[in-house]
């Protein structure tokens, strides 16, 4: 069951989140208090956390330019706040019922993901995989639906000013589970010539620039297979949305996420089983990083470069990512068990390299979760403080968001995943 009181984020981001949250929103769309409202973040707020001092890089950026005729592009100074208004106290979610329970774990339950968008945002990403990128044969639409992309990225982006803000996110999920699936896992997958594939793919997301002779051959080489019908569309999607710093964010995650997947694989081909540090290792690379870190795009807002450069949200954004990855070796340790081959994640990998049995490998991991989960909340508390810029604030609360949806989209998707008999 979910740890009762308020986390450190909670307790410092979600009245910053709220007022500068809301700002935003009415900017941005029509559903922005309806979307604002529907977060979790109407949790009483206790005392001002103390701000410390920004360091000598965050303080510069924060200062903003200072040369000649400069003095309006600070970002500290940019008169953007407006009155403080207090949300309205809404009773905490409480965890559903018919949903996977793992003892121990911590986590945020969130509320219900709003079921009309859900059925419409459903309804039009199916159209997408089946009349634009021809994503799947026929008998594979039951794990299509079975995967419940829409409700997993409605209960990820509550803020989401409309439904096309939400297909951004939904398509490229889409996309990145089918070259999961497709090149490295059980739908064909293989670590036997996946960097090659691989690395073709990626040209959908950062395009080859190359001689009249050679372009049209790459260009027609993305309409070849699935995964590089629905790279290609879906990052066409992001792009036209997206401002060019936010997509050269999102090539970068999605490289990282590539070298995960050529470990992975290297480790499968060669049966290698790593020490436990080095699993953390490839698994902060193959990890869900991508998704959390397009918040700002599909929010309708962009946290900047430079701030989102800093190395703390770089170690805030690390650690929301593992946590949210290592919910899924949780929730899928059963799943992993029964496919083909051994499959890596941390309770195998614990109880194999620690000696462990099964269950304390596991009951290992729920730990290794809970503390990344505390350190993301408390670095991320930390960073608000530092640095209370709108953008920063509401991106913060966007990830802390994405990472309780991530985990609400695990517990309750009982199609995908079971659990282990272990308590
Ligand atoms: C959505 C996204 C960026 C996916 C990339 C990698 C991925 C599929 C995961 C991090 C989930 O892990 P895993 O491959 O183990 O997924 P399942 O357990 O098969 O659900
Ligand atoms: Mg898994």
């Amino acid at each position: 069951m979910p740890e009762p009181g308020l986390s450190p984020l909670q307790s410092s981001l979600p009245t910053a989140a709220a007022h500068f949250g809301a700002h935003v929103l009415t900017q941005a769309g029509s559903v922005g208090v309806e979307a604002a409202d529907a977060a979790p973040s109407t949790v009483p707020v206790p005392a001002a956390v103390a701000e410390p001092e920004p360091g000598p890089d965050l303080g510069r950026i924060l200062r903003g330019p200072s040369g000649l005729g400069t003095a309006g592009l600070s970002l500290a100074a940019r008169p953007v706040e407006p009155p403080v208004v207090e949300p309205p106290v809404a009773p905490a979610p409480a965890a559903p019922v018919d949903a996977l329970h793992i003892p121990g774990l911590y986590y945020h339950p969130v509320a219900e993901p709003d079921p009309v968008r859900v059925e419409e945002l459903s309804r039009r990403i199916k159209d997408w995989a089946l009349d634009e990128v021809q994503l799947y044969p026929d008998e594979w639409e039951g794990q299509f639906d079975g995967f419940s992309v829409g409700k997993y990225m409605v209960a990820c982006h509550p803020d989401a000013p409309s439904i096309e803000h939400l297909m951004i996110a939904a398509r490229l999920m889409v996309a990145e589970n089918a070259v999961d699936d497709c090149y490295c896992e059980d739908h064909g997958g293989s670590p036997v010539g996946l960097g090659g594939r691989l690395l073709l793919a990626h040209t959908a997301l950062d395009p080859l620039h190359t001689t009249a002779e050679y372009h049209p051959q790459w260009a027609e080489s993305l309409h070849e297979d699935a995964p590089r019908r629905s790279y290609r569309s879906a990052m066409e999607y992001f792009v036209r949305q997206a401002t060019p710093s936010q997509a050269d964010r999102f090539r970068h995650d999605m490289a990282r996420l590539h070298l995960g997947y050529l470990a992975e694989g290297s480790w499968a081909e060669t049966d290698h089983t790593p020490e436990v540090w080095e699993y953390l290792v490839m698994r902060q690379f193959n990890n869900f990083r991508p998704c959390p870190t397009i918040t700002d795009t599909v929010g309708g807002y962009e946290l900047p470069a430079d701030l989102h450069a800093q190395p703390a949200m770089q170690r805030v954004l690390a650690l929301a990512g593992n946590a949210c990855t290592i919910v899924n070796d949780l929730y899928s340790y059963t799943k992993e068990l029964a496919s083909p081959g051994r499959h890596l994640n941390l309770p195998v990998v614990l109880a194999d390299r620690e000696n462990l049995s099964d269950q304390d490998g596991y009951l290992k991991a729920v730990e290794v979760h809970n503390d990344l989960m505390r350190d993301f909340e408390s670095e991320a508390a930390a960073l608000a403080a530092a640095c209370p810029v709108p953008s920063v604030l509401r991106f913060l609360r966007g990830v802390a968001v994405w990472v309780d949806g991530n985990h609400y989209w695990h517990q309750t998707n009982t199609f995908r995943y079971s659990l282990p008999d272990f308590w």
